[in-house]
């Protein structure tokens, strides 16, 4: 049995990723026990983290996996964030969380969890619906809307996951729907019902990812807004994902998968999920070099043993990295392969993406953290480097990062045949959609 990693925070408590070998499947999650805190406690805000006491967290682990089962203790945000120690404290904990555990797990405020369970609901009540009733929910010009299950594809295999997408809803008036840019268009909803709960949820997600990230600035020592400069309009989305029970799939995918193992694009991803459980991912590791906006990732290592199970905890969002963290921060932070299994059980989650400006160019953080920031501890063949310097010089358009990734998992949608029946993908290179550039 390996032996249990464990983070000492120096506010109180510990946290990090526990151990165990497979646990058989079953269910019956507890609620986390967050240890209550004390009158006198306050003192040591901003620390958040507490241990779950609960050996029984692997018990969900979907059948036929091998992996370590995480045990994350639970950060609590503060309601702004104003640069002073507390958060500059708080700020540096998430980082190091970060870039040892490739995950870290946030407590809901009640407002989140009722907005929350009204999303979730929303989406038991979405996926129920007749198939030609989700299918008609897409559009040509943006890629919002329904994915059937084995529609998405990732490393050339289908996926399980049936998925409902929510990117920035634009209609025909938008200048830039007008001028036919790559990605832009409607979001299809199929009623209110769906929409006002979803919205409602994305937005505070919106919120909560913009708290996140200047806390991240303040953790990596940088100034602010280094990071938050890109946020500015953000190209950010969600996806409500259902996963089939493993015995109930449509055959078009690989038994047990749900995704294929990943990277995700932006800054970060903010998840929710029930109680199911099926979620994976990877820690970093100096061995396992990977820059998916270079080289695909998908597929990274999805069949090795040594993955960690994430629990599905209530009241709770988990938050791993993205491809832009990891090319910003020069692969400081780095962003977290991450995969799903199928459960016995149908599984419901949510993912939302916290994205720089579709129009932003990014180049890598120049200082932070004692000079950590500028070293690259990536090993990487020759073309890479020679890659990397052209990097170095012209940055990363985001919004080209996005519709090649879209692109890549969606090759058969009515989305994709346009952008490129209509030579969409040569306006990515126009300079006014590259006009959030960092001199
Ligand atoms: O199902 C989950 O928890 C994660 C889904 C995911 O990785 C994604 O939508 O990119
Ligand atoms: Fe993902």
């Amino acid at each position: 049995m390996a032996s249990r990693a464990m983070i000492t925070t120096g506010t109180h408590g510990t946290f990090g990723l526990g151990s165990s070998m497979p646990f058989p499947p079953g269910f019956n999650v507890k609620k986390p026990q967050l240890t209550p805190r004390k009158a006198s406690e306050p003192e040591k805000r901003p620390s958040l983290i507490s241990p779950i006491v609960d050996a029984g967290l692997g018990k969900t682990m979907p059948q036929g996996y091998k992996a370590t089962v995480a045990q994350l203790g639970t950060f609590e945000l503060p309601e702004q964030v104003t640069g002073g120690s507390r958060d500059r404290r708080l700020g540096k904990a998430l980082v190091q969380a970060w870039r040892k555990d490739g995950i870290i797990q946030i407590a809901m405020n009640d407002t989140q969890k009722k907005l929350c369970d009204d999303a979730m609901a929303a989406s038991r009540r979405f996926f129920k619906k007749p198939h030609s009733e989700k299918a008609a929910c897409v559009d040509s010009q943006s890629y919002a809307g329904y994915i059937a299950s084995g529609e998405e594809v990732t490393d050339g295999i289908a996926d399980y996951s049936e998925i409902f997408t929510i990117t920035k809803d634009l209609d025909a008036s938008d200048p830039r729907v007008r001028a036919r840019w790559p990605c832009h268009g409607p979001c299809p909803w199929p009623d209110v019902e769906m929409k006002d709960p979803m919205v409602r949820y994305s937005d505070i997600l919106g919120a909560e990812g913009e708290k996140l990230l200047k806390l991240v600035e303040l953790g990596l020592d940088v100034a602010p807004g280094s990071l938050t400069r890109y946020t500015r309009d953000g190209w950010h989305h969600t996806r409500v994902l259902r996963f089939p029970p493993r015995n109930a799939t449509n055959g078009r995918g690989k038994e047990g998968r749900g995704i294929g193992s990943h990277t995700d694009y932006g800054l970060f991803v903010i998840s929710a999920q029930d109680d199911v459980g099926a979620l994976f991912i990877r820690r970093p590791s100096q061995n396992e070099a990977f820059a998916n906006w270079r080289k695909s990732a998908a597929g990274f290592k999805e069949d090795a043993d040594d993955w960690v199970y994430v629990p599905p905890a209530y009241g709770v969002h988990t938050v791993i990295l993205g491809d832009m963290m990891q090319y910003l921060t020069r692969n400081y932070l780095r962003a977290t392969p991450h995969k799903v299994g199928l459960n016995t059980r149908e599984r419901f989650a949510f993912a939302y993406f916290h994205e720089p400006s579709f129009q932003a160019v990014l180049k890598p953080l120049e200082t932070g953290c004692g000079g950590g920031l500028s070293k690259d501890n990536v090993s990487c063949s020759s073309q890479e480097e020679e890659e990397e310097e052209e990097e170095e010089e012209e940055g990363i358009h985001y919004g080209t990062h996005f519709t090649n990734m879209f692109m890549r998992n969606y090759p058969d949608r009515i989305t994709t045949k346009r952008l490129l029946a209509e030579d969409r993908y040569s306006l990515l290179a126009r300079p006014e959609l590259r006009i959030m550039a960092r001199t």
